[in-house]
């Protein structure tokens, strides 16, 4: 394989931020190479993330549905899920989507090399990296700029006897054709509680084992009650405060051991299987990152400005390497941003282009789903931003009354004296579509007045945005209102 040996834009990794770089560079005129080093092309979203994720979650959504069939006056007997037929919708997706992934990153707009790139050196115009091929002769390649978006790996904590005893993570639970009776899943973060979700949905029993104080640590706590109290009622049970101190096998199951860390008495769970979703380490070990001087952090996160250019400002990094939140519409705008930015250093011209991070949103596919933007409350408490915030819960909302979901709540957070809309959240029936509408509000700087006069159409769930919003409207008029 030929390959020209220097490029205006290399890109390290071809997942949703390095396809997002390469499509925006390419159509900037830079001359760009994507060097890809998965045995599949695709990235984490498509092939072991969001996509295939949702679709075993369709299954237990419907599930979910029949189980409440009389309540709305059907009969329906919820049956024994097919894992296999589960498993076999989730590829035939997934092979669609991944097919088409693949032949966009193969169109000839930007080089692909299927290796693995690692740092060598720069120089002040130059960056070299060293691309190593299975069964062939490393070789080198020059650029003037470079993106590292290699994404990130599940993690594995140094728990006593877990690697021995064997476990599964998210990985596993995507592509098998089986599940066991019974898991015990570590962790309460988003993949947690959507894994959680997903097996207790096709009919296994769930126990989770979260660490911090509550589910979702780093959420407003009003959130994490919530989706504790729904996943309970379902027969989830749920541990927090846990310390864990041993997992081991008895006979064909397996058993944990933790420390309650508030009473420092010991407890055991025991299942059939172990799900560990205690997060996921960025992939930069590999990277040679220290000869060109690029910075991360102890757990090998890169550290990006706004602009998205690391400690070597010739080198840029974007998605899951960086942060600061891992999900995929930041991956897309900082690739797009580390583009733009490449190709105006190239231009002799200072990078311009800047990461809104006002409005970032966070969505977890649980039942009741779970949606964030912008500003928490726990955030605005921690960061002293002055802030009012309204609820209203969905037992008290015609239409989701109607549609026998009444779980949850949204909220709305504004600033006290101009009542422009900070934030919001929603827990409850369709909340990652729902969280939507504050968010283009976030996006377009409207304040809460504008929220009310909006149109909403009766009776859907989207109108219940606009009773928070008036008690915020409300509330900003006599906070403003001059006292005698
Ligand atoms: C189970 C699960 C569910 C998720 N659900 C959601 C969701 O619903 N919504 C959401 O927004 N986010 C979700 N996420 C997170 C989302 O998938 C990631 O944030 C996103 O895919 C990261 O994209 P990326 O481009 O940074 O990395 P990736 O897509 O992982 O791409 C990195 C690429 O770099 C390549 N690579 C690595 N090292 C090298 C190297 N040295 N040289 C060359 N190539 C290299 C890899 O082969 C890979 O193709 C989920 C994640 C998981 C695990
Ligand atoms: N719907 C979505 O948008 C979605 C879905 C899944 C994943 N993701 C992304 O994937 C990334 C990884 O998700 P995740 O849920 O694995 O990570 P996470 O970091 O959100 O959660 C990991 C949890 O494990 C706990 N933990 C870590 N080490 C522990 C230990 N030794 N003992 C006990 N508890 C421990 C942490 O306190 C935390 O609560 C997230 O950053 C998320 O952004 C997004």
């Amino acid at each position: 394989m030929s390959h020209t040996n220097h490029y205006d834009f290399a890109i390290l990794g071809g997942g949703s931020a390095g396809y997002a770089a390469a499509r925006t560079a390419a159509s900037l005129k830079l001359r760009t190479v994507l060097i890809d080093s998965a045995a599949e092309l695709g990235g984490l979203c498509i092939l072991r993330g969001c996509m295939p994720s949702k679709t075993l979650i369709e299954s237990a959504n419907r599930n979910l549905t029949i189980r409440h069939a009389a309540t709305f006056g059907l009969r329906a007997q919820s049956g024994e899920a097919d894992i296999r037929a589960i498993r076999d919708r989730k590829r035939f997706l997934i092979d669609d989507f991944a097919s088409y992934r693949q032949q966009q990153l193969q169109d000839g707009r930007f080089d692909l090399i299927r290796g693995q790139a690692s740092f060598e050196g720069s120089d002040e115009q130059t960056i070299k990296l060293q691309i190593d091929i299975p069964d062939q002769d490393a070789f080198v390649i020059t650029a003037g700029t470079v993106l590292i978006a290699t994404g990130s790996s599940v993690q594995i904590p140094d728990i006593p006897g877990l690697k021995e005893t064997g476990f599964w993570t998210s990985d596993t639970i995507l592509d098998t054709d089986h599940l066991p009776e019974s898991f015990t899943v570590l962790g309460g973060g988003a993949i947690a509680l959507e894994m959680a979700h997903y097996l207790e949905g096709i009919g296994r029993k769930v126990t989770i084992v979260q660490r911090n104080e509550q589910l979702l640590r780093g959420m407003d706590a009003d959130i994490a009650e919530t989706i504790e109290t729904a996943f309970k009622a379902r027969g989830i049970t749920v541990h927090t405060n846990t310390q864990i101190t041993q997992v081991e096998r008895i006979g064909n199951r397996k058993k944990l051991t933790y420390l309650d860390q508030v009473t420092g008495s010991p407890h055991e769970v025991e299942s059939d299987e172990i799900l560990v979703a205690l997060g996921r380490s960025p992939n930069t070990a590999k990277l040679n990152l220290s000869t060109c001087g690029i910075e991360a952090n102890r757990n090998g996160q890169i550290k990006a400005a706004p602009t998205q250019q690391t400690s070597h400002p010739r080198v840029f990094a974007a998605g899951d390497v960086c942060g600061p939140l891992e999900v995929v519409h930041l991956a897309i705008q900082q690739g797009e941003t580390a583009a733009k930015n490449a190709a105006q250093m190239l231009a002799g011209k200072a990078p311009s282009h800047t990461m809104d991070y006002r409005c970032q949103l966070y969505g977890i596919f649980t039942e009741p789903q779970i949606a964030v933007v912008g500003l928490s409350e726990t955030e605005a408490r921690e960061k002293n931003v002055p802030h009012i915030s309204a609820s209203y819960p969905f037992d008290d909302h015609g239409k989701s009354m109607v549609m026998g979901e009444t779980q949850g709540f949204v909220k709305l957070i504004a600033d006290p004296s101009t009542g422009k809309l900070l934030g919001a959240a929603v827990i409850g029936p369709e909340a990652t579509e729902l969280i939507h509408q504050p968010a283009i509000a976030l996006h377009l700087n409207a304040d809460v007045g504008q929220l009310v006069t909006a149109p909403w159409y009766h009776p859907t769930l989207s109108e219940i945005w606009s009773y928070p919003a008036e008690d915020l409207q409300d509330a900003v008029a006599s906070l403003n209102t001059p006292q005698d």
